[in-house]
């Protein structure tokens, strides 16, 4: 199939809130040339502290392009040439920053972890339903069964996190809101999404809810290292997903078992895979041996470029210019069910935030 010729592509104009990481590998990847867009966009405005950062982080990643820079977001919401808002901000004020928008008409991509609470979720969620814009969690992923059944998912997401310091010396979390709020809002986010995607046969559509199991090494009110099991108690699956910030994740860092062999997903990190290995379990074991080893593994590659912000951004697009309020494969009822889960892995952790209490 060829590709649909650029004047009709539906096309997007982002107004961009923080400067940080996930900015700039979002405006970098919305500005790649590519032969099998399924949209144009247009990075409109970006909205800083400061007009100096905001115009480094334009020369930096978005040479040539001509874009507003702001020193408020309120600027962006107001700004009449920006359809949406891309925020990527830290996690604690998601729910303002969305709050913001949606009540100015813009449509939200919202970086993960959604908001803080799943509470706090459901609040965006409703007024963005009310608002009738379109709303998403930014969650990149993937998906693959070609293993028979399904029966077991390791995960893990592991950062050396410069904040680790920070958290270290900080007496209460209210005292510098922008530390990531732990590693299980940080990062818990990608090994549930993974654990949910391989066992569930459509994620999130009447299935058994599973159990969760978890514990955590705390380090003044947050976790820095957390393991937890999603359990479904009628089939036996089970998910065993880990993140810290005190180790790096190796490189297949989620395997897929069942029962015909297993995958091997490998990658920089959760969000980025960059490749996936099948290994099919042997007919029959070897001679003298008692059990079966799997047959060599078939590794293939993704043709990918960029970080993949761009597909996110795609499929965003389709859905708007579509006139749809959410995305079918990341709706806001997945993000609110995630977010349950990471509440109840906080719950039974001993991880409070004021939020809780909102
Ligand atoms: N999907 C993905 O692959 C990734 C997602 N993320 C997610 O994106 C979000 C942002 O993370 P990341 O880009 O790493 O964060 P950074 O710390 O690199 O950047 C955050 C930006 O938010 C703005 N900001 C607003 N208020 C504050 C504050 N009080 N303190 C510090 N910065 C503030 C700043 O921009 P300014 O001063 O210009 O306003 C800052 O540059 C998180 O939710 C994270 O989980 C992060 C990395 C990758
Ligand atoms: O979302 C994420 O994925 C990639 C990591 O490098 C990043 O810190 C994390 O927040």
């Amino acid at each position: 199939m060829s590709s649909p010729s650029c004047s009709t592509l539906p096309t997007l104009h982002w107004g961009v809130i923080g400067t940080g990481l996930a900015a700039s590998w979002f405006a970098t990847d919305l500005n790649l040339p590519r032969a099998n867009a399924q949209a144009r966009h247009v990075i409109q405005a970006i909205g800083s502290s400061s007009i100096e950062k905001g115009e480094t982080f334009a020369k930096t990643h978005l040479p040539g392009v001509d874009v507003t820079i702001y020193n408020t977001y309120e600027q962006v919401y107001a700004d009449t040439k920006v359809d949406i808002i891309y925020i990527a901000t830290p996690a604690t004020f998601h729910k303002k920053n969305c709050l913001d928008a949606i009540a100015a008409g813009k449509h939200v991509l919202c970086e993960k972890p959604f908001t803080i609470t799943a509470q706090e979720s459901r609040d965006v969620i409703a007024a963005a339903k009310a608002k009738g814009v379109f709303l998403m969690e930014g969650m990149k992923i993937f998906e693959d069964k070609v293993i028979g059944d399904v029966n077991r998912v390791l995960c893990d997401l592991s950062m050396y996190m410069g904040q680790l310091d920070q958290i270290r010396s900080r007496t209460a979390p209210s005292e510098n809101p922008a530390i990531p709020p732990g590693i299980m809002l940080e990062a818990g986010v990608y090994p549930v999404t993974w654990g949910l995607l391989a066992l569930e046969k459509q994620p999130g559509c009447g299935e058994e809810r599973p159990q969760i199991l978890a514990a955590s090494k705390l380090c003044n009110g947050v976790d820095i290292s957390t393991s937890m099991i999603m359990h479904y108690p009628a089939s036996g699956q089970q998910a065993v997903l880990s993140m810290s910030m005190e180790t790096k994740l190796a490189s297949n860092f989620c395997r897929i078992e069942g029962t015909k062999g297993h995958i091997d997903v490998e990658g920089l990190v959760t969000s980025h895979p960059e490749s996936f290995t099948i290994f099919h379990k042997s007919e029959r074991p070897e001679s003298g041996i008692p059990f079966a080893f799997n047959k060599a593994g078939q590794k293939f590659k993704f043709d990918q470029e960029g970080w993949g912000f761009h597909y996110e951004a795609d499929a965003v697009a389709l859905d708007i210019a579509a006139g749809r309020q959410e995305n079918a494969i990341m709706p806001c009822s997945e993000t609110i069910r995630v977010m349950e889960i990471v509440d109840e892995v906080r719950r039974q952790v001993g991880v409070r935030f004021p939020q809780d209490d909102q």
